[in-house]
């Protein structure tokens, strides 16, 4: 499967960051989401799983059509909940319906991460609205009740090493689980809306006890009211992420580079982008004095 991205001779930076802007003031102004979260975690996490379909071994899959809009893949069940996350767009496509859905998706996750003060995510447009048909099946999304194994193998389907997969987890330093969406829940104690290698940190300095949770699924919790997941906790029992752990828990610096770098690299995993296709790097509103 080939999917090139298409250029958009009409449109120039600041069409896109007219959208990056809507999402921001609508991220700030909605601040009471989710016992004032906000909605910059979930709208990462739906960047996150509209790339995440990803498969290498066809090149199918992945952010370029858009087809998280269909039926099939927003229920799959490891979608549940960003369905709070589309409602939230939906306002914004139908002002600026010129962009399509896999470039509104990933444009929303790198808004939300540079808006929690996380680090810029060149971006660069050009996905195109596939038909239905195109829309992957359920089940390539991560489940998280397993181990380093599984963590590697997963990650490596979607073209990513062991650093890259370590930086991509550490943005669970947004948001919290729900039981309601993965039967996972916590943490009790602080949810964070601003991007910090802070998981990395808890998860070295925390002590961690593996308990089954109300929902029968196994969760490791913290003294603090913090929890971590089976595939969370792997990053610091395999000898090699756990080095990476060490590095990106001491140099918040590293952390940052990785991140943008592997979270651009995932959002545009499956696009052949031509010569000349223009990136963006957009301003966040306090640079903009808004
Ligand atoms: C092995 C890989 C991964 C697994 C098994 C996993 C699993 C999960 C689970 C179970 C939740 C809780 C969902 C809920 O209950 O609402 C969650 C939330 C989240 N995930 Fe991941 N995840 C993985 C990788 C990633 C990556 C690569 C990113 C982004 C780069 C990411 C970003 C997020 C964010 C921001 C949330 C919080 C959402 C919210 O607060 O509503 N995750 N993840
Ligand atoms: N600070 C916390 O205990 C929550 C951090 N955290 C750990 N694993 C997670 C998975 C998803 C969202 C937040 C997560």
């Amino acid at each position: 499967i080939v999917h090139i991205a298409a250029l958009n001779k009409d449109r120039k930076i600041d069409d896109y960051q007219r959208i990056y802007n809507k999402i921001a003031e609508k991220i700030r102004e909605e601040d009471e989401y989710d016992g004032y979260i906000g909605y910059g975690p979930i709208l990462v996490r739906l960047g996150w799983h509209s790339s995440g379909t990803y498969d290498k071994t066809n090149n199918s899959g992945g952010s370029y059509g858009g087809t998280y809009r269909f039926k099939l893949e927003s229920s799959d069940p490891s979608n549940n909940g960003l369905q709070n996350a589309a409602k939230f767009l939906d306002p914004i496509y139908k002002e600026f319906n010129w962009i399509s859905h896999g470039d509104l998706y990933t444009l929303g996750a790198v808004c939300a991460v540079q808006e929690a003060q996380g680090p810029k995510i060149p971006w660069r447009p050009g996905r195109v609205d596939l038909p239905e048909t195109e829309t992957p099946a359920n089940g390539r999304l991560p489940d998280a009740n397993n181990g380093a194994d599984y963590v590697r193998n997963f990650y490596a389907r979607l073209r990513m090493n062991d650093r890259e997969a370590v930086a991509l987890t550490g943005a669970h330093c947004l948001g919290r689980t729900h039981y309601k969406n993965s039967g996972f829940d916590g943490p009790w104690g602080a949810a964070s809306n601003s991007f910090t290698n802070e998981f990395f940190v808890n998860l070295l300095n925390e002590q961690w006890k593996l308990e089954k949770n109300k929902s029968g699924n196994y969760q490791y919790d913290s003294p603090k009211g913090y929890m971590m997941l089976k595939t969370d906790y792997a990053l610091i029992q395999d000898p090699s992420y756990l080095k990476i752990v060490k590095e990106f828990a001491n140099d918040e610096a590293s952390f940052f580079k990785e991140f943008a770098s592997s979270f651009q690299k995932l959002l545009e995993n499956g696009i052949d982008y031509p010569k000349g296709a223009p990136q963006y790097i957009f301003k966040t509103l306090d640079e903009q004095d808004i």
